[in-house]
């Protein structure tokens, strides 16, 4: 269906194009139609021979040049440019041929110029406009010339079939219980609105691709019961300096006539990077248009019943602007899912879909970590489509593993398959970096744990709650850093035989964490206080490079030790650290394997030896210094 409009949109700019080029083409050959051949001497010839019945003369104003149509007894018409019309006058009333004089200047002006190059210039710019349709190719597949600078949101109402409810979002509790508040506001705007609060304008749901942004924006919407206005940050982004911005305030019209409603943006970062940035930066039109997003965001009223909602993956690359108070003011993080999460994901798709006895999927929301909601729905499908083409009624097992072995590929180059092993091994490295957060005292609280791999290639995290007011970084708390940091690897050679590559981003920060207490803050009696860091980029042949150090090689050497020193110090810290809490070690990471994901209250019971959580750590920094003074 929507291919279909697709094609008459391109056969529809094809016929234009068409129409024009024939248009410019005869249009041409009005002009230069005039017979080569014929010219003032066939004329005569033809008047002395009786054959010429009459002719028109237009002549050019004020010259004497002109065009002179000659008809011809066989019916024919030849027309010929002359120099003079004067000689052609005179000759026809030689010959007693009547003819019709007339001032050729405002048709020529027509045909000859404003015909050929306003329809090429018009051809041009359907071409254009074809095109640059083409590459926007835009989810409502609306193209027609006339939707040119309008919004191309597509609307879904409450009452549509396939409107969303929260009830088809499966997990993702702590994000619905978040944008429960939303949908009260949109529901019951009098009730905020009369004790004077404020109501947010702006969400940000960010997570990886798949996760269910969308779904749950459109859930707010249908538990709400107001219109959805969807559109991708992508549309904005158009080959004309202007457009983007036109429909950007098309869109923002059209919602405040449908308000309360919600407007959704999907990949906002399309047009919301930094502007200035290396990041496709420069680009007048996206910045134009992002411009435009503010000033709209700005002008319409706090409690106009119009809330914007938009999805990224990419949250570090949007323009800090946009974050503003009073613009997306919320961030909601939409994660990959955990066990439970995926087990009730594969529920709500299963639906609709007849299972046979074997199928478990508890089991399959063991075996399918770091699926997001889009990869599960996806393999369910699949399942299904193998299922039918084997001619049965029930999806069995076996089913679903041939399709998770085929998805499993393509998702191999995104994200890997994680083994039980690794996971075994994900597990012990966070709980060994949580237990060191949890134990030191200026660094943490533990915040989460996850061993559910993130988009960003990691294969898990430990989350401290970094949100503490503090004006300067400690000595004490880099050195604690640099201890938690490398509690990963430490961890995993307690357990297992061999190690991993997976503690190369710990030992990376260690080492620069390590470094900057050496040379810029002068935490390193060795080396002084004295700067070593400040190294000036330069332009080195086609690349940036460093400049050569200029400090001599003693100097180097020093800090080289003192960076050394430093990190030993710690990693011996974090191993006693460590093995003073075996007990705590293994707990944390059965728990990890089996939960995927602990939140800070079920860490910090592993603590206590009947598993209560006496007292919780609060930010207890005073002037510590755990280790003796090593530095
Ligand atoms: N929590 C969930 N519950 C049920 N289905 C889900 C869930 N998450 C994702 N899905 C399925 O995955 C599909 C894609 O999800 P959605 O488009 O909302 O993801 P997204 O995060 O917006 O992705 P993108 O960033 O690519 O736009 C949904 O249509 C739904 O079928
Ligand atoms: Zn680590």
């Amino acid at each position: 269906m929507k291919k279909q409009m697709k094609m008459s949109g391109i056969g529809f700019y094809l016929l234009v194009l068409a129409v024009i080029f024939c248009a410019v083409y005869f249009s041409g050959n009005i002009e230069s139609s005039s017979s080569d051949s014929y010219s003032i001497a066939n004329l005569k010839k033809d008047l002395g021979n009786g054959n010429v019945t009459s002719a028109s003369i237009s002549q050019n104003q004020e010259i004497p040049t002109g065009e002179v149509v000659v008809k011809l007894k066989s019916g024919k018409n030849v027309d010929f440019y002359v120099s003079d019309v004067k000689d052609v006058q005179e000759l026809l009333d030689q010959w007693n041929v009547s003819y019709k004089l007339g001032d050729v200047k405002k048709t020529s002006w027509v045909i000859t110029t404003l015909l050929p190059y306003g329809l090429g210039f018009v051809a041009i710019f359907l071409l254009f406009s074809f095109l640059s349709a083409q590459s926007a190719n835009s989810g409502g597949g609306n193209s027609k010339m006339m939707n040119f600078g309008k919004s191309r949101a597509r609307r879904i109402d409450p009452e549509e079939p396939h409107a969303k409810r929260f009830k088809d979002v499966a997990g993702l509790k702590e994000e619905k219980e978040e944008l429960e508040e939303i949908v009260d506001f949109l529901a019951n705007p009098g009730r905020y609105t009369d004790v004077g609060a404020r109501i947010p304008k702006g969400i940000i749901l960010v997570g990886p691709p798949g996760t269910g942004k969308t779904l749950l924006a459109k859930a707010v919407a249908g538990e709400a019961g107001v219109p959805f206005f969807s559109l991708s940050g992508s549309d904005f982004v158009e080959m004309f300096v202007g457009v983007g911005a036109s429909r950007v305030r098309d869109m923002f019209a059209e919602a405040k006539k449908n308000a309360p409603c919600i407007v959704f943006i999907d990949e906002i970062d399309a047009v919301a990077r930094k502007r200035g940035s290396g990041l496709g930066g420069g680009h007048d039109e996206r910045e134009q248009t992002l411009n435009q997003m503010l000033v709209e965001m700005d002008g319409f009223g706090v409690n106009e019943g119009i809330i914007v909602m938009a999805a990224t993956n990419r949250v570090d690359i949007l323009d800090p602007a946009i974050l503003r108070p009073g613009r997306f003011d919320r961030k909601v993080t939409v994660g990959r899912p955990d066990v439970r999460g995926r087990e009730e994901i594969l529920e709500v798709h299963a639906k609709g879909k007849p299972l046979g006895d074997d199928v478990d999927l508890k089991k399959i929301a063991r075996t399918t970590v770091g699926f997001t909601g889009a990869d599960l729905e996806n393999l369910l499908n699949e399942s299904a489509i193998v299922c039918a083409k084997e001619g049965r009624k029930f999806i069995e097992q076996e089913d679903i593993s041939k399709s998770f072995i085929k998805i499993g590929i393509g998702k191999e180059k995104k994200s890997k398959i994680i083994s039980e092993k690794d996971q075994k091994i994900t597990a012990y490295h966070e709980a060994g970096h949580a237990i060191l957060f949890h134990v030191l005292p200026d660094v943490g609280p533990v915040h989460m744990v996850s061993i559910i791999p993130t988009g960003s290639g990691a294969a898990g995290y430990t989350m401290p709650l970094p949100e503490r007011d503090e004006t300067f970084m400690t000595k004490g708390k880099m050195k604690q850093d640099i201890i938690a940091s490398l509690g990963g690897r430490i961890a995993e050679s307690l357990i297992f035989d061999d190690i991993t590559t997976g503690a190369s981003q710990d030992i990376k920060q260690a080492t620069s964490t390590a470094k900057a207490m050496v040379t810029k803050y002068g935490f390193s009696e060795n080396v002084g206080m004295i700067n070593y860091a400040d190294e000036d980029e330069v332009f080195i042949g086609r690349d940036f490079g460093r400049t050569s150090r200029d400090y001599s090689e003693d100097v180097a050497k020093t800090i080289d030790n003192e960076v050394k020193a430093i990190i030993d110090d710690a990693y011996a810290q974090a191993k006693s650290i460590l093995e003073e809490h075996m007990d705590v070690l293994h707990k944390c990471a059965k728990l990890l394997l089996e939960k995927e994901r602990i939140d800070r209250e079920e860490f910090e019971a592993l603590f206590e030896p009947d598993g209560v959580v006496l007292e919780k750590k609060e930010a207890v920094s005073e002037e510590v210094d755990v280790e003796p003074d090593s530095l």
